[in-house]
């Protein structure tokens, strides 16, 4: 399957000129800023290696980071003298590296969850004792512990007799990394335990002292502005979530490149084992399970916090695996917040990955709750059907599945690996909820939490979208859109084969 991380505007401004009017005034003006800013980078470094040794250079550097409030350094003592300032002080302080950083750090985390809430404030206080802070240094790997091997996707969840629920018993607290803690971690990141590849990071799996296991997510891809980007967005969500169904952050490293440390799932993403080549067979209840516990976590990102948290990149391989195949939703390098009062948020940048998108995202850059439940049902069917959302001839999924879906041809769609080891009534579940979010309108799809009650088979669901949007209170800005436009279904055949057109041209 082919996937595409990012998508500069442009190749949509032909076929979509509202792309190139709307957007390119923000996308010049971030452009003048990274390039005066990578010359002054650049002059600096001439001077400095003339004249000083490689700790000093460290040091000048570290302290040049701390004042440019572009680099994460800068941004990161920046947001910190925030936090240490009084709150009564309105002072609006350094300017934020980006705009993606001030939607995302500038935010109070006010998520339900206690314990989410003071993990930001947490976080930079660590990390301002960073300096003074050192971990015990690490036993060698294979010392007493268990020793890392290349992934083996049907992993034994008791490794040398060590319980994984023990060894993932993390403390709430998020820890500030050191380079060589995380070198010692990952035997000097040796590409033995590279354990995933995405458009910005390699990920390796590590060991701490103790015996935890660890994902090490190295951002080392993209241009410096799109890895303190992608640094900075993601943490500025992860660090204050906690949900069963989300990755659990345990803290990050900035010396030496971005590092983002997770605890690791031992199974790796959802797409590896459905789509990889280990070829690891799936149950039906697996399946099941993986579905009902993604919604959950969804249902948290856009209910269960105070600002809702738009994912934007659900996938296959954004859904990671614990060893009991409990689902976490990972990867929030795309994610938004959304305060109450915006209805949605429009992309200047066209990201995700092909074969996810929503209608009106593709065509009109808007991001909301609904654009993630679309990108939710085609995991349904990936998960019903044992087929990528694109395949290798970039035929995609949802177009295969729609008319099955339409005649109520549901065996037809059954991953042929399962045979007839399946669960009919929720089949039937799983294909009417997924049929509801992949409809075009984003009007007729249900909501997150209208997802939970259907896969739970509730009785007194409403079932038709159509009669749910009467109850509802707050309507998406995709559905007020969609409400005034006819979405008849050559418009949908025309869109689908743009959305073709443009996957094969990339
Ligand atoms: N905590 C973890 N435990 C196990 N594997 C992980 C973990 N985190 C990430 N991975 C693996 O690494 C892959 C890439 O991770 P991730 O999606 O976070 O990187 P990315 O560069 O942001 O990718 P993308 O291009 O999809 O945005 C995942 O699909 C998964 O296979």
């Amino acid at each position: 399957m082919a996937v595409h991380k990012t998508h500069e505007a442009s190749p949509l401004s032909s076929a979509f000129p509202m792309y190139s009017s709307k957007y390119s005034s923000h996308v010049t003006e971030e452009d003048s800023d990274d390039i005066n800013h990578t010359t002054k980078h650049k002059r600096t470094n001439a001077l400095l290696t003339n004249s000083a040794s490689a700790h000093d250079l460290r040091c000048l550097q570290m302290e040049k980071e701390k004042q440019d409030p572009r680099s994460p350094r800068g941004a990161l003592e920046a947001c910190l003298n925030r936090c240490s300032i009084s709150s009564t002080s309105s002072s609006t302080d350094d300017p934020p590296p980006n705009r993606e950083a001030t939607e995302n750090a500038d935010v109070e985390p006010r998520c339900k969850n206690h314990r989410a809430h003071s993990n930001w404030g947490k976080f930079f206080k660590l990390w301002k004792r960073r300096s003074m802070k050192r971990l015990s240094s690490f036993p060698p790997l294979g010392g007493g512990v268990p020793a890392i091997s290349k992934r083996n996707k049907n992993a034994d969840p008791h490794i040398g007799g060590m319980n994984l629920h023990d060894i993932y018993d993390f403390q709430s607290s998020l820890h500030s990394f050191s380079i060589s803690d995380l070198e010692i971690a990952t035997d000097y990141f040796n590409p033995e335990n590279i354990i995933g590849r995405g458009g910005f990071a390699e990920v390796y799996q590590g060991i701490l002292p103790e015996g935890k296991l660890i994902a090490v997510k190295r951002l080392n891809k993209g241009t410096p502005e799109e890895q303190t980007s992608e640094f900075l967005s993601e943490i500025g969500i992860i660090a204050h979530i906690d949900h069963p169904n989300t990755a659990k952050f345990i803290g990050c490293c900035i010396d030496g490149g971005m590092h983002l440390v997770f605890r690791l799932s031992p199974l790796g993403s959802l797409g590896s084992l459905l789509h990889g080549p280990s070829k690891y067979k799936l149950s039906w209840s697996k399946r099941y399970k993986v579905a009902l516990g993604t919604a959950e976590g969804l249902v948290y990102l856009h209910e269960g916090c105070q600002r809702r948290i738009i994912h934007r990149d659900i996938k296959a391989d954004n859904i990671l695996l614990t060893e009991d195949f409990q689902p976490q939703i990972c990867d929030f390098g795309l994610a938004k917040w959304l305060p109450k009062q915006l209805t949605h948020h429009n992309v200047s940048k066209f990201e995700g990955t092909f074969g996810y998108f929503a209608p009106e995202y593709f065509m009109h850059g808007i991001v909301d709750e609904k654009t993630d439940v679309f990108a939710f049902g085609v995991l349904l069917l990936e998960l019903i059907t044992g087929h990528p959302a694109l395949d290798e001839s970039q035929q995609s999924l949802v177009m295969w599945a729609k008319p099955l879906l339409v005649k109520k041809d549901i065996e037809q769609l059954v991953d042929p690996s399962l045979g007839v080891v399946y669960n009919r009534e929720e089949l039937i579940r799983l294909t009417s909820t997924a049929s509801l979010c992949i409809e075009q309108s984003s009007l007729l799809r249900p909501r997150m939490s209208q997802v939970v009650e259907l896969l739970q088979g509730q009785e007194g669901v409403v079932m038709t979208p159509r009669e749910a949007k009467r109850t509802m209170m707050q309507r998406t800005y995709s559905e007020e859109l969609f409400d005034t436009v006819e979405y008849n279904s050559t418009k949908h055949l025309r869109d689908l084969d743009r959305i073709r057109e443009v996957a094969l041209a990339s």
